[in-house]
């Protein structure tokens, strides 16, 4: 039988759909087809902030929910901390570089732009990191999915966008981008370029097939940067950040959580980072969310909860 893959209409849902598709039959022999579910939030143009990213998830969910489709695929990072009632994430595939990218006219890189250059993104997260950096940039909000954005910079209305990379590579885009940046500087968004593969919890033999999707260290990675996020319980466009890598250690695998809370204007930046063992992901983000509180993170938080999106 035919599996049915649930997704959203746009160019990245569906590139990211059809990776998914594709690696499922070389892996199982099954075959997949695609089915578009039109969500609120493709149907809106207000400012994400407004509508709340669950818009662009709960429609593919209500639609497993009523068995019209049999699994689908999120970017994880677009996904509510909370797991839905009945629902399972069987797999969380190789992640694609998680990093943030610069696309800026003229080939130039962050350094190389201007004082006043007009830089739009969209997440709180990156402009809080970009004014954080104190290079007299113009932060321009804007949303829109990934032509519409680059295509700001190319038409001359911005001087530069940031986006993060896995879309534009999903999308074929890399030779546009003029600098990929360096985590050091703008830490990506909790399990940025990283893929959910969600199904019904009962639907044990697609769990079983789906589960061979998975990639453990990528999940560990996730589980640790969304546990961090869950326990500051900022939602997902709050200007929190966190990015963990997974590599061998002198004692077996170890993973190296970063985490960051910054103030939308960048004057306040709390930066922790804590290692541990791949197994411990979980108490790994809610120990450095934790440190990060104790830093002051919460008084960040809270702040940013009244005031208007910039
Ligand atoms: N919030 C929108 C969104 N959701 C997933 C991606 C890109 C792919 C990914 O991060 O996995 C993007 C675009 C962006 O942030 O530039």
């Amino acid at each position: 039988m035919t599996l049915r893959l649930g997704t959203r209409g746009s160019a990245l849902a569906l590139a990211q759909s059809q990776l998914v598709a594709d690696s499922l039959r070389a892996a199982t022999g099954r075959d997949v087809e695609l089915v578009e579910i039109v969500t609120a939030g493709d149907r809106s143009t207000a400012p994400v902030q407004q509508l709340g990213v669950g818009v662009f998830v709960s429609a593919l969910r209500d639609a497993l929910a009523a068995k019209e489709i049999d699994f689908a695929v999120h970017s994880y990072k677009d996904l509510p901390t909370a797991q839905a009632e009945g629902l399972l994430i069987a797999a969380v595939p190789l992640r694609e570089d998680p990093r943030d990218a610069l696309v800026a006219s003229g080939g130039r890189t962050l350094a190389e732009l201007p004082p006043g250059s007009r830089v739009g993104t969209g997440a709180l997260r990156r402009i809080a990191q970009l004014h954080a950096l104190g290079l007299q940039l113009e932060v321009v909000p804007i949303r829109g999915n990934v032509d519409t954005r680059l295509r700001k910079v190319s038409g001359g209305e911005l001087d530069a966008v940031v986006l993060a990379r896995a879309g534009i590579a999903r999308l074929g885009r890399t030779d546009e981008i003029t600098e990929t940046l360096d985590p050091m500087l703008m830490l990506p968004a909790p399990a940025q370029g990283a893929l959910a593969v969600e199904c019904r919890i009962d639907d044990e033999d697609l769990v079983e097939l789906l589960g061979r999707l998975d990639h453990a260290p990528t999940r560990a990675a996730v589980t640790a940067e969304r546990a961090l996020l869950a326990t500051l319980e900022a939602g997902c466009s709050a200007p929190v950040a966190a990015f963990a890598e997974v590599a061998e250690g002198d004692s077996g695998e170890e993973i190296y959580l970063r985490g960051a809370v910054i103030s939308p204007d960048g004057t306040r930046d709390i930066r922790l980072s804590r290692t541990g063992t791949p197994a411990a992901a979980a108490e790994i983000g809610r120990a450095l969310a934790a440190d990060l509180v104790e830093c002051g993170a919460e008084t960040l938080l809270g702040s940013t909860e009244n005031e208007p999106h910039p």
